[in-house]
């Protein structure tokens, strides 16, 4: 039987289907590893906003990973939404357990910007998940909450994947550059090396999930075993043509779309205009 990549996303559900769990589910799907989730929050919430929160009790956001953990493989897992810290501590404990890449998408404000995470679980995920961590994908504010530094050039951003790795144990850092001005530019640190990814900025109100879907990219192509840095630039592309493509729904900011990424699966990043 020919490998079957399985990918694990642990996170808040969107039932505007643009981010958290709902955006990690079609990128798997769309990158041809299966996706198997378990939900921390359900969020009422749209392209406008959040407009409630229902955190699931943390007794059953453990029994779903025990359910997965005893009966599915997992080649690698992303955290997205993690609203507390007892949720974090739960996560904390099976990590180790999981024994497979682990990308964190630290999630902490949604677009629109209503917080989505506590800020004692700010720092419990700075001093406690983030040294469990393969890859850490902050933006721009997260990265500035990492490092209690402000972020203001490109030389900020290499200066603070480094620092993410180097002080917070992180194995690698991917600092992306969606709210900064300019061409969209993401850098990774892996410890050794700093590589940058580049694309023409889109002009697009519609950048709802677009963190979330760049995290399940990456922890799709590791699932099925490919390099960071190959996992990182394809899931580039994937991004970049999904917010290139992304949808004018609802009256905020609209989601991603999953569909151009496989309609142009040859294009090169270099080639995408806006
Ligand atoms: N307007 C844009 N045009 C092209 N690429 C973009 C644009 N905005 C963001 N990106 C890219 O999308 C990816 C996600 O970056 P961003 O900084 O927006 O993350 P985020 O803030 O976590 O996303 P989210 O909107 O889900 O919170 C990065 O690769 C970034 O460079
Ligand atoms: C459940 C959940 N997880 C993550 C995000 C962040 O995504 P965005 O910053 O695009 O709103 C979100 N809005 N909702």
């Amino acid at each position: 039987m020919k490998h079957i990549p399985c990918a694990l996303t642990i996170a808040g559900s969107d039932p505007s289907g643009g981010a958290g769990i709902q955006a990690d589910l079609k990128t798997f799907q769309e990158l041809q590893s299966y996706g198997m989730s378990v939900i921390t929050s359900l969020t009422a919430q749209n392209t406008t906003g959040v407009q409630g929160v229902y955190h699931i009790p943390t007794d059953m956001i453990e029994q779903q990973l025990t359910s997965i953990m005893n009966d599915m493989p997992i080649h690698a897992f992303k955290t997205g939404m993690i609203a507390n810290v007892d949720m974090m501590k739960v996560i904390e404990k099976r990590v180790p357990e999981i024994n497979a890449p682990y990308i964190m998408d630290p999630v902490m404000v949604a677009t629109s910007g209503d917080p989505l995470i506590s800020t004692q679980a700010q720092q419990y995920l700075c001093n406690h998940l983030l040294p469990l961590a393969t890859v850490v994908t902050p933006n721009i504010p997260e990265a500035e909450t990492i490092i209690g530094e402000k972020i203001n050039t490109e030389d900020d951003m290499k200066e603070a994947a480094i620092q993410i790795v180097k002080h917070y144990g992180a194995q690698a850092a991917l600092i992306k550059g969606g709210h900064i001005k300019g061409d969209a530019v993401d850098f990774l640190y892996d410890g050794n090396n700093m590589f940058t990814f580049s694309a023409q900025r889109i002009e697009t109100k519609n950048s709802h999930g677009t963190g979330c879907t760049l995290s399940a990219a990456i922890t799709a192509f590791l699932a099925q075993g490919a390099s960071f840095y190959d996992a990182v630039k394809r899931s580039k592309t994937y991004i970049t043509l999904a917010i290139k493509h992304s949808l004018p729904l609802g009256n905020g900011s609209g989601p991603t779309n999953h569909w151009a990424p496989r309609i142009n699966e040859t294009t090169k990043l270099e080639e995408i205009k806006s």
